[in-house]
Order: structure tokens, then sequence, then C-alpha cells
């Protein structure tokens, strides 16, 4: 047993400033008949808000599980920091400073804001940290969880709550306390999957702040997301994939204003039924729009 059994696994060398942060390659995952992600090659730059958009379906969450160790791919490398990934179990990836939110499941939903956070900490510090020996050191250990905990919620506004089940928040503070424990391990890139879901428009706003907080916090930010004004709002970088596949990159208007995104948004859409279509040609006007507006704010 290490001495400092919870300290996070050495982050690796490889942290130049202009190098990206993660890098994968050739990554398939099939599920029987249906490849839901086949990536040739993506990096996401370090630093930076990087927003994973595409139609539903696209493969976003599962290229999402693959990255984080939530699932296996078929083939595919991937490296985080300039060291291989694949094959590395969620804890550890979590461990080495790349998290992931999720929504809160029923279990998480049934212990107190603290407890969640708490849980946070010592989920991604793997089993050992529960079976080391030695009390004193865990009561030191525990003290300091706490203390980070306590100084997270407060950053988020979530103090007061501390104590409450977390099914009794509502839907953005859900949203706020998943980053909130994602923070817990004091993580090099943060991996949040559709923050924006059930936020009600007076929490978007300061979801979106925390998000930009990040960044100013030096950490990088890797998001999937259907809403477009969050993605036209604190975006440096958006990948865009459809079918699995990455079909556009680039900053905010780029990808807004590349026909083979409007293209991937509708062609998605054609054999179904009507509101999926309208749906899909509403999503491919609000893209043409967001593109249109910054133009205009730039212009
Ligand atoms: N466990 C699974 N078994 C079978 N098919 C799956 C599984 N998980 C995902 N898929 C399929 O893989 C494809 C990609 O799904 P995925 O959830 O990754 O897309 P997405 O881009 O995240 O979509 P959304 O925006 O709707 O969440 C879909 O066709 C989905 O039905």
């Amino acid at each position: 047993m290490p001495a400092d059994a919870t300290a996070p696994e050495p982050t690796q060398n490889a942290t130049d400033p202009n190098e990206p942060i993660l890098v994968a390659d050739n990554v398939v995952r099939r599920f029987g008949g249906l490849t839901a992600v086949d990536v040739d090659h993506v990096e996401v730059p370090r630093g930076k808000i990087t927003a994973l958009i595409g139609p539903n379906g696209a493969g976003k969450t599962t290229f999402f599980n693959l990255l984080t160790g939530f699932d296996q791919p078929d083939t595919g490398s991937w490296t985080y920091n300039g060291h291989d990934l694949a094959g590395v179990p969620a804890y550890k990836v979590a461990r080495r400073g790349m998290v992931r939110t999720f929504q809160l499941t029923k279990v998480l939903a049934k212990l107190s804001v603290i407890e969640n956070m708490r849980l946070a900490a010592t989920d991604q510090r793997g089993e050992r940290f529960w079976s080391a020996p030695w009390a004193a050191l865990w009561r030191s250990q525990e003290r300091e969880v706490t203390e980070r905990a306590y100084a997270l919620l407060e950053r988020f506004k979530l103090k007061e709550k501390a104590d409450d089940f977390a099914g009794s928040l509502s839907g953005g503070q859900r949203k706020l306390l998943e980053v909130a424990r994602a923070l817990m391990v004091d993580p090099e890139l943060v991996m949040l999957d559709e923050p924006m879901a059930g936020v009600n428009p007076a929490l978007k706003q300061s979801l979106l702040g925390h998000v930009k907080s990040l960044r100013e916090d030096g950490m990088t930010v890797l998001f999937v997301e259907h809403d477009m004004d969050m993605v036209r709002d604190i975006s440096d970088h958006v990948i865009v994939m459809a079918q699995g596949r990455i079909v556009s990159e680039g900053t905010p208007d780029d990808v807004m204003s590349d026909p083979k995104v409007i293209d991937a948004y509708l062609g998605e859409h054609h054999d179904t039924d009507i509101t999926e279509e309208r749906e899909a040609a509403e999503l491919a006007e609000k893209i043409a729009e967001a593109g249109g507006k910054s133009e205009h704010l730039e212009g």
C-alpha cells in the first residue's frame, strides 16, 4: 500500500499547451450490424471548450462512453496527455484527471447532496481507498474530502442544499451537482453529457458561467449538447458527428455554416416520421440562424 493512497495517479508529462489533450484514431464500435462509432481521427484541444454535436443517434454518447472507459471499442486507440487509454477502466481514467458527468441515477437521488459529493471522490479513487487499514489516515482523508465537497458546493451555490436529498433538486441544480461531483477529483479534462438538458432558463446562464469558469481555471471541457445557443455561446471548437463519423470540425461559425452539417441534421431523418423530420428541420434552421447571428454580431 503506498503511503498516499488517495493521491491521483500521476498525471502524464506531455502537457505542452499546444498539444491536444486527447487524440483518438480509428475508433470503431459496432452493435450487431450497426456501426455506432467510426471515428478515423479526432483531437480535443487543450485548455479550450469543445462541443461534440450531431443529430440523434449520431454516436456521441457511445463515443463518450468509449473514451472514458465505460464501453470497449471493436478497434481503435486514443491517448490522453500522450498516454494510451484504450483498455483502461473508467475509475482509472477518472483518477488520471479525465472525468465525465452522468444523469443522476435513482440511487444517487436517494442520497443527500453532500453524500453524492463524497461518493464521487471515493468512486474515483477506487476500492483500495476503503480497504486502507489505517483509521487515522482514513479520517484525515475523509476530512479533506468533506472540506473539498463543501467548498465546491459553495462555488456552485448548492451549500444550502448539502443535506437535502439529491432527488429533491431541480433539473438545473442536479446538473450543477453533476459538475461539482466531477470536480471532486481535480480533473484536467471535464466531459459533460448534455449539461443543458432539463435546465430552466434561470439556471442556464449560471451553468454557462460555471462551464466557462472551468476553462478559466485551466481545465479542458468537452461537452455533448443539443442546445445550439450554448454551443455558439461558449465553444472554442466544435466537432460534428453523424452516423458515427466526424463530418465537420472548426469554430462554431465554421461548422454552423457548413452545408455538410445541415445535411447531417436533415439527412438522418429522410425515412422517419413527419414529427422527427420537422424537429430536424427546425434544428437545422436553428444552426443556420445561430451561424447568421454570430456573423451579424461580428460584422
Ligand atoms: N447498447 C446499445 N446497443 C445497441 N445499440 C446501441 C447501444 N447504444 C447505442 N446504440 C445505437 O448506437 C447509435 C448511436 O447511439 P448514441 O446514443 O451514441 O447516439 P447519440 O449521438 O448520443 O444520440 P442522442 O443525441 O440521441 O443521445 C444509435 O443508433 C443507438 O441506437
